[in-house]
């Protein structure tokens, strides 16, 4: 297991809104250490203290118009701090990382959904994370409405969720066609069903995933 890259420790939970990332991080988490292994949970944008300053500017509800540009760099600069700090430190002692959207967010909402060129979100991409991507993706996916309701009945929306429908469509089918581009790395996983479906799909991508990259050492998950 020393011998792995360092990324096959890092794992993403991704999707749209309300799809159910953060009510599966735990279970993910739990099923990680029921393994043995050392997990950092963590999320993005944010995870240290300046990471989380950023998101909640990213995040907060204005009357000035955000400039897609200018949300592209604050999530990179929350990004730098996070890897450099927290993320990277963790995967090089060994533990392993699991973080409630990450990268692919990246490409899915300031890519498909603002249209932001896919060079651009490369070229920060190259700088902050020298290319690298996670082990392993679970991309929770659910039809743009039934997201937006289950967001719904959480309370007041942020400056995200505040967005029309179609802008969470086309980041709906970018997600998707990141899973298509790479769908060894980037698992779909039917977010409509129970809970109990989604969690018992999630523990099969998992244990498939580390039975992969760790033989014999997958334990439980
Ligand atoms: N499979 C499911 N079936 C029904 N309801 C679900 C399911 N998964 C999650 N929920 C419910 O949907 C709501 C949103 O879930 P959650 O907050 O985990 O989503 P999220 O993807 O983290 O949202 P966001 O991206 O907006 O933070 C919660 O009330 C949760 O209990
Ligand atoms: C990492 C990342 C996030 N976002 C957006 C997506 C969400 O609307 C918010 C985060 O809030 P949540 O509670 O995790 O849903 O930030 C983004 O646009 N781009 C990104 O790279």
């Amino acid at each position: 297991m020393t011998n792995l890259p360092l990324t096959a420790r890092l794992i993403t939970l991704e999707g749209g809104e309300g799809v159910g990332k953060s009510t599966n991080m735990a279970f993910v988490a739990e099923r990680l250490r029921a393994t043995g292994r050392e997990v950092v949970v963590t999320r993005e944008p944010g995870g240290t203290p300046l990471a989380e300053e950023i998101r909640g500017l990213l995040l907060a509800p204005r009357d000035e118009a955000v400039a897609p540009d200018a949300e592209l760099l604050l999530l990179f600069a929350a990004r730098a701090q996070h890897w450099q700090t927290l993320m990277l430190p963790a995967l090089e002692r060994g533990a392993w990382v699991l973080c409630d959207r990450f990268i692919d967010a990246t490409h899915a909402y300031q890519g498909g959904g603002r249209g932001l060129p896919a060079a651009t979100i490369a070229a920060l991409e190259q700088l902050v994370l020298q290319g690298r991507l996670p082990g392993l993706t679970l991309l929770l996916d659910a039809p743009v409405g039934t997201g937006m309701a289950r967001a719904a009945s959480r309370g007041a929306a942020d400056r995200f969720e505040q967005e029309q429908a179609a802008f969470f469509e086309r980041i709906r089918a970018g997600y998707l066609a990141r899973a298509a581009a790479d769908p060894a790395r980037v698992r779909v996983i039917d977010a409509v069903q129970p809970l109990a479906q989604v969690q018992q799909q999630l523990s099969g991508e998992l244990a498939h995933y580390l039975s992969a990259v760790a033989p014999g050492a997958e334990g439980q998950a």
